[in-house]
Formats: structure tokens, sequence, C-alpha cells
């Protein structure tokens, strides 16, 4: 631990943890641990599609910023270490429409092979549709390794430990940056940050485009090839808490994706596995600074990314560190006659110092 370095503490090490410690650590300005209740595979995260596709996230100026920082990142600093070691691949991807589509999604002045599908390059049943050249997809699993192998290599420490009160980590560091995703819904108290239950099928056969029909936002279709399997999704059920695999949820997963093309009926298809997820949801992801303890200690809160956490990873992960560097500067030092406040933890356990304030 260097001492001239500020301490910071992450909470959370899904893949918008994981980013953020990595950037964060690059500077070599800061040491950086994560605590985690839980460690890959054991995240949301690890549940995830996934590919880089701006999805059920808000607020969508912001995501197409933060979506293209992020695709410059993965084509600088990801894609150009190989498939062997990051599990990234780069794969175009279409989204189909079956009736027209008057208007672009509005994150798409942000990604520059963003298109109207053409003609000839539409799929038989559907109208319109939208693709971006240059997309890519991320075995999970595999590139959550990397990352944590990332996040070490650079420094940085991860304890596998529930944070029960928000308060707690700032005993350790003057810095604490919320990667909490759903949970911080019970350790901050957002009410605000609910589940979107997401299940997704793995089979073993994978093709060159990723597809997705996702007209009903509920009720999705997409097929999402990877190194070693493609995925087939998927559900949107909001404030739906449970983690194991539906039957029906598999069979309707298995009709659509047979509506997107016959290569994808269930005689074609060998099943590996089915995966759900809980994705972090909120009206508006929650990217800010709050000051603690009279102005002595700074949360950063980077979390609610919905069906987008991978597509933003980088964008809010530079995001973070320009917040952490604009709060440090505000920090006030403590003084030494100061009790310290953390002496009263036990004592005022049930009042939480750490109000939740709306957006
Ligand atoms: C089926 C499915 C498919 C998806 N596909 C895609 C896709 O293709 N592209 C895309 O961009 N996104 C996709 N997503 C969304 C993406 O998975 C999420 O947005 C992303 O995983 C959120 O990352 P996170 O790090 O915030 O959350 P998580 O991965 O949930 O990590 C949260 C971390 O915080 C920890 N934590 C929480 N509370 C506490 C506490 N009190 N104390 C200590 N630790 C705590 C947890 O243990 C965990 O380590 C998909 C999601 C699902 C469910
Ligand atoms: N656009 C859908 C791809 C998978 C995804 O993001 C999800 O959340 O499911």
């Amino acid at each position: 631990m260097n001492i001239h370095k500020k301490d910071i503490i992450i909470i959370g090490c899904g893949c918008i943890g994981l980013s953020a410690g990595v950037i964060l650590l690059k500077t070599g300005d800061y040491n950086v641990k994560i605590w985690a209740k839980d460690l890959p595979p054991n995240t949301t995260s690890n549940k995830a599609a996934a590919l880089w596709y701006p999805f059920l996230s808000e607020p969508l100026d912001k995501v197409g910023r933060w979506s293209q920082e992020t695709m410059d990142y993965f084509k600088k600093e990801i894609i150009p270490l190989g498939v062997e070691k990051t599990g990234t691949l780069t794969k175009k991807v279409y989204e189909l429409y079956r009736t027209p589509r008057a208007q672009l999604p509005e994150w798409s002045p942000f990604v520059p092979s963003f298109r109207r599908m053409k003609k000839e390059e539409m799929l038989d049943g559907y109208i319109d549709g939208f693709t971006v050249e240059d997309g890519f997809v991320m075995d999970t699993d595999q590139y959550m390794d990397w990352l944590v192998e990332s996040f070490k290599a650079l420094g940085g420490s991860i304890d596998q430990r529930e944070v029960v009160d928000i308060r707690e980590p700032f005993i350790y560091a003057d810095i604490v940056i919320n990667c909490s995703g759903l949970g911080a819904r019970e350790l901050i108290g957002d009410r605000l940050v609910y589940p979107s239950r997401g299940q997704i099928i793995v089979v073993d056969n994978t093709r060159d485009i990723s597809l997705m029909d996702e007209e009903d936002e509920y009720q999705l279709g997409y097929v999402i090839p990877r190194v070693h399997n493609s995925v087939l999704g998927g559900t949107n059920q909001q404030h739906n808490y449970n983690l194991e695999p539906s039957k029906k949820d598999t069979e309707e997963i298995l009709d659509r994706v047979a509506k997107i093309s016959p290569q994808f009926e269930r005689k074609n298809l060998k099943i590996l596995g089915e995966k759900v997820g809980l994705r972090p949801s909120r009206y508006s992801i929650r990217l800010e600074n709050e000051f603690m303890q009279d102005g002595r200690k700074l949360l950063v809160h980077n979390y609610g990314h919905g069906g987008s956490g991978f597509t933003v990873s980088w964008g809010c992960a530079l995001d973070t560190l320009k917040l952490v560097r604009k709060g440090a500067d505000k920090l006030k030092t403590s003084n030494k006659s100061d009790v310290p406040w953390y002496s009263l933890l036990n004592k005022r356990r049930s009042s939480s110092s750490c109000s939740f304030v709306n957006d």
C-alpha cells in the first residue's frame, strides 16, 4: 500500500466496479480495494449475454456518450489483446423490426457505424432495422475473469464481504465508489432501483451476426453468437426476483428466436444451459458525487445500468474518475479534535447518516 496515494474502496465486483477499478488504478494515483458480497462468476454481470448495444437504460443522451466511449475503449485497449485473453469478438449486429421505424435510437448519433439496414440485408418477415457494423460480443465469464485479472495486475485487491452499513468503508478510506448494482436498494435505501429479470439459453451453434427482435421490449428475441457458443434470449420481467430458470420462459424464448430465422428452430439447436440475472434497472443511471460526514467523505454513485452495463461500463468508469478528482479536491480535512465519527457507529447503527436524496 503506497501511503502517498489516496485510498479508495469500491463496493461491487461486477463489470461496473471492476471497470471503475481498472481506470482508477491506471492513473497511478490511488490504492484501490474492492469489497463485494458476490464475486465472479456469481454476479449479475456473469449472467449477461453480452453484446455492445444500448438497451433498457437512461438517460439516452448520456448512454449514447458512455456507449461510444466504451466502444472506443474496447477498440483501443481490449480487442487488440486478442479473443483468447479477453473473450471479446467483433460482431456485426442487426436490430430487426416487423413494422417501420420512423425514429432512430436517440443514442445513434454517438455511434459512427450505426445505420438503417439495407433492403438486401433484411431477413424474411422483417421490413425495417438498424445495424452497427463494428459491434462486439463478450463470452461473459471469460471477459469477467479477464477484468478481475487486469484489476489485480494493476495492484487492486478484492475482499469478499457484504457491506451492511454504508458508513463502514469510510473507516478505511475517504473515498468510496458505490457500484452495488441492484444492491443499492438495500445498501443506501434507493427504492428507485429495481430488478428486471432476464433469462437466457446457452446453445452450441454459432452464427456470424448478432440478431435482435425486440419490438416488444418485454418479450425479447435475440441470438448472440460468442466465441464458444451462442446465447438466445430473452425476458424483461420487472420487479421479478426469481433467480431460477423457468421452463415456460425457455419455451417462449425458443419460439421467439425460431421466428427470427428457421435456422434457429429447436431441431437445429443443442441447449447447453440456462442463466437468469436481475438487471439493476432504474429510471436513470446514477453516476454522481455525494458528500458524507460534513464533507469529509466522498461517496461516488455508479449503479442502475439496466440492460447496458457492459455497453456503458468504460464510459461510466472514465466519468467516475472525473467525479473522484472533482470531489477529492472539495473534501474537508478531518479536524484532529473531532470525535472520530465512526466511534458512534455502534451507538447510532439504527439511524443512517446517509440519507438517500432523490436525483
Ligand atoms: C440476461 C441478461 C442479459 C444481459 N445482456 C447484456 C448485454 O448484452 N449487454 C449489456 O451491456 N448488458 C447486458 N445486461 C445487463 C448487465 O448485465 C448489467 O447492466 C450489469 O451486469 C450491471 O453491472 P453491475 O456491476 O452494476 O452489477 P452486478 O454485476 O450485479 O455487480 C454488483 C456487485 O455489487 C455487489 N454488492 C451489492 N450489494 C452489496 C453490498 N451490500 N455489500 C457488498 N457488495 C455488494 C454484488 O455482490 C456484486 O459484486 C444483461 C443482463 C441480463 C440479466
Ligand atoms: N439488446 C438485448 C441484448 C441483451 C441485453 O442487453 C439484455 O439485457 O438482455
